[in-house]
């Protein structure tokens, strides 16, 4: 059994450690639980924890263990108290080849590297100082997207908005990347090609090597490794000219500024960090794979759900339309502080689509003794905490709890209090504890603001003849869960 790979402890121990595994569904030979978990494995590793362990199960896929956390107590031994045991991530074929390494934040196992990389983000690029900085950037990007959205309402053409919002994020991650010449050669173009490309194998096969219940053909073949250098050199031939460019600009120029895009700050504390070039390249891509889908996801399914209920947009509207002055043409950063109810839509609409409903998989980097009531985790087991079946359950939530109601965030609402900074373990959107996602004030600030522009100006309808009630809901698994079907809503310029 993998409890054999535990060296140190004794036959007796392990016999006894055996007995106090986590619950477990009955298995199959070979297969384990793979034929249980189906494609959208958030929904049905739910279904699975309610019949067999509540806070807690081990299911084998394959030959691999996989434990799985469903109870914000669980979640909290997790990702809190026992945070040290669990804060690696398992090794990945494809984040080795395109993350070199890997020697970016998300993929690295727990350890010295990891540190390093992960303080120099938080301190230098995703700091609240650089938030701000980066605040006309995110607003002259939010203009131009207001710019084609009245064309198509000039036009009463529908749009997509995941395409939209899609191109949005990612013109403004090469934005903070790379600095205002962006657009230069069509980089911003070459890039969002190159996400594109890169995401179904970092979100696809990578996924199945992560989650092996959804790997086809077993073993992750020569073809992924080939396609991985493949994209691999891609991203080398664009970062390694942007950075020599950004070389030779700050050997004719003084030291690093607060509007000074990331690239420069990577140079300006190569020394300090120790940093070689690679590292630098799998920080930024951290920056491309961690920004643009998730702020995408976040603002596409907060605009589903407010199709939904016309009656949540009608009130965000009337709160935007009511903070902005009428002379105003955008909603600047300055004017959401006051806006209670978009916080509470945004918050509303990551409790019930959390973009990563398993987390990132979680390592045990040795055994844990006892988790919850004694349960025992042998080490190199992957943990995955399922956040979206918590932010659903009613016993943490009203009955209400799988509908879409933004007031229970609300002051005088049923969650008045709870916060999504990782210590309310029933509302996990941006994980806890050491692996928690650094760029959650980043990701915001983008959300917010674009989310109030969008309700600004416009009213919103869905095409002729569809209601809210014809939106399919239907989603595809991924590092990044995404929508299965398009959105197309048609926008109206509000008669002023
Ligand atoms: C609203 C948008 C965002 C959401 C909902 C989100 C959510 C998450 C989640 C759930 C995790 C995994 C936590 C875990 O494994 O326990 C994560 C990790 C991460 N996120 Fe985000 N994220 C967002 C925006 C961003 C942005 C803008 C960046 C960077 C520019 C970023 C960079 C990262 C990185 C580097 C990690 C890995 C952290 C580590 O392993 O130490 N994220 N994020």
């Amino acid at each position: 059994t993998f409890l054999s790979g535990n060296h140190q402890r004794t036959r007796k121990q392990q016999q006894d450690d055996h007995h106090r595994l986590p619950p477990s569904p009955p298995a199959l030979p070979v297969l384990g639980h793979l034929h249980l978990v189906g494609s959208v494995p958030h929904v049905s590793l739910r279904s699975l924890a309610k019949n067999h362990g509540h806070d807690i199960m081990l299911l084998r896929l394959g030959a691999m263990p996989v434990i799985v956390v469903s109870s914000p107590r669980a979640a909290e031994a997790v990702l809190r108290t026992h945070d040290h045991v669990f804060a690696s991530r398992p090794h990945s074929v494809v984040a080795e080849v395109v993350l070199y390494g890997p020697s970016d934040i998300g993929f690295a196992p727990y350890g010295e590297y990891w540190r390093q990389a992960r303080k120099l983000v938080t301190t230098h690029l995703l700091s609240v100082k650089r938030i701000q900085a980066f605040h006309l950037a995110r607003e002259e990007e939010v203009r131009r997207v207001m710019g084609q959205i009245s064309e198509a309402a000039a036009a009463g053409a529908a749009v997509n908005v995941g395409e939209l919002l899609g191109s949005f994020t990612n013109d403004l991650a090469c934005r903070a990347v790379m600095g205002e010449s962006f657009r230069s050669e069509g980089r911003n173009k070459l890039f969002r090609q190159l996400v594109v490309d890169t995401s179904p194998l970092l979100g696809g096969f990578n996924v199945e090597e992560f989650f092996p219940f959804l790997a086809r053909f077993g073993v992750i073949s020569k073809v992924v490794r080939t396609k991985s250098e493949r994209l691999r050199r891609r991203w080398d031939e664009l970062l390694d000219r942007l950075i020599q460019d950004h070389e030779d600009e700050a050997s004719a120029s003084a030291a690093a500024s607060d509007s000074d895009d990331f690239i420069h700050v990577l140079l300006s504390v190569r020394q300090e960090y120790g940093l070689t070039r690679e590292h630098m390249k799998a920080i930024l891509l951290d920056v491309f794979f961690g920004a643009i889908d998730t702020e995408a996801s976040v603002l596409e399914y907060a605009m589903v759900e407010l199709m939904r209920r016309p009656d949540a947009m009608k009130k965000l509207q009337a709160e935007v339309r009511a903070t902005v002055p009428k002379e105003q043409e955008l909603v600047s950063e300055a004017d959401l502080s006051s806006m209670a109810y978009l916080r509470a839509v945004i918050k509303e609409s990551l409790r019930l689509h959390p973009v990563a409903p398993l987390l990132a998989p979680h390592l045990s980097m040795s055994s844990c003794d006892d988790v919850v009531d004694g349960v025992v985790v042998p080490a190199g087991v992957r943990v995955l905490v399922n956040v979206w079946a918590i932010g659903r359950d009613p016993r943490f939530w009203d009955d209400d709890a799988e509908a879409f109601v933004p007031e229970r965030f609300l002051d005088g609402g049923g969650a008045a209090d709870v916060s999504f900074r990782g210590t309310d373990f029933q509302y996990l959107p941006f994980g806890a504890g050491r692996r928690m996602c650094p760029g959650m004030n980043f990701g915001l600030a983008t959300v917010e603001l674009m989310l109030a522009n969008l309700m600004h100006r416009f009213d919103w309808e869905l095409p002729a003849g569809k209601t809210g009630r014809d939106i399919d809901m239907s989603e595809v698994f991924g590092l990044v869960v995404h929508r299965k079907k398009k959105l197309l809503v048609v926008p109206k310029l509000q008669a002023s």
